[in-house]
């Protein structure tokens, strides 16, 4: 078992264009510093799209230094927005170090209708956290907010129904256990010691 005073931190990695996503970032992050971990809100790098320029841009030496990772993108077509892919298209180097592998992960997305593609999304989010090596991670049917049948939220990750812009108090509750919970996590295995942990 180790012990570190080190601050445990939660990458929260999206793309968003209008904000919607942003918000869903953004509830998040209080449910990561409920836990008492620090969330470090990063975007990636676009041409135009201004709710981005809000927060850094990512790099990828944050992948390294991050103890989780958190997701999200809008819903583009039923799939991740192209940034992030690009994004993930990059981070080869980091593949071979094994810097994710045993790392807690989750992801989330915002759609503009409510049957428009969100479980897909989130399952395209997923697939470079497998191939990372990250400990994919959920929200249970435990958690009340996902029982609602007018917004969004889901047991693959948190989700934005962008009906007019703005977070449903259940959405918000969902986002803010899934961050809470990823924390959570990040905070156990830090004190575990993985055998086959590259990190
Ligand atoms: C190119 C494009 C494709 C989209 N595809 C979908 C889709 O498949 N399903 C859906 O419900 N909404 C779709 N949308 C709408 C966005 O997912 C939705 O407005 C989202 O909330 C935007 O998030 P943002 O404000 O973070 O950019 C699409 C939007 C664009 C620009």
């Amino acid at each position: 078992m180790t012990t570190t005073t080190e601050p445990c931190n939660v990458l929260i990695l999206y793309f968003s264009r209008g904000g919607a996503t942003q918000q869903l970032a953004d509830a998040i992050a209080e449910g990561v510093a409920q836990a008492g971990a620090e969330a470090l809100l990063r975007t990636v790098a676009t041409d135009n799209d201004a709710a981005c320029s809000r927060d850094l841009t990512v790099s990828t030496d944050d992948l390294a230094t991050c103890d989780a990772l958190i997701l999200g993108s809008p819903t583009r077509f039923g799939h991740m927005a192209s940034a992030l892919q690009k994004f993930w298209e990059s981070t080869s180097n980091q593949w071979l170090k094994g810097v994710l592998i045993n790392k807690p992960g989750a992801v989330f997305t915002s759609t503009s209708s409510l049957h428009g593609g969100q479980e897909s999304t989130l399952l395209s989010l997923a697939l470079p956290l497998l191939h990372h090596g990250m400990l994919l991670t959920g929200v249970p049917y435990s958690e009340p907010s996902i029982h609602g049948r007018e917004a969004g939220g889901s047991p693959y990750g948190a989700t934005l129904f962008n009906e007019d812009g703005k977070l449903h108090p259940n959405e918000r509750k969902t986002a803010t256990a899934l961050g809470k919970r990823i924390a959570q996590i990040a905070l156990a295995c830090r004190q575990t010691q993985f055998e086959d942990s590259h990190s």
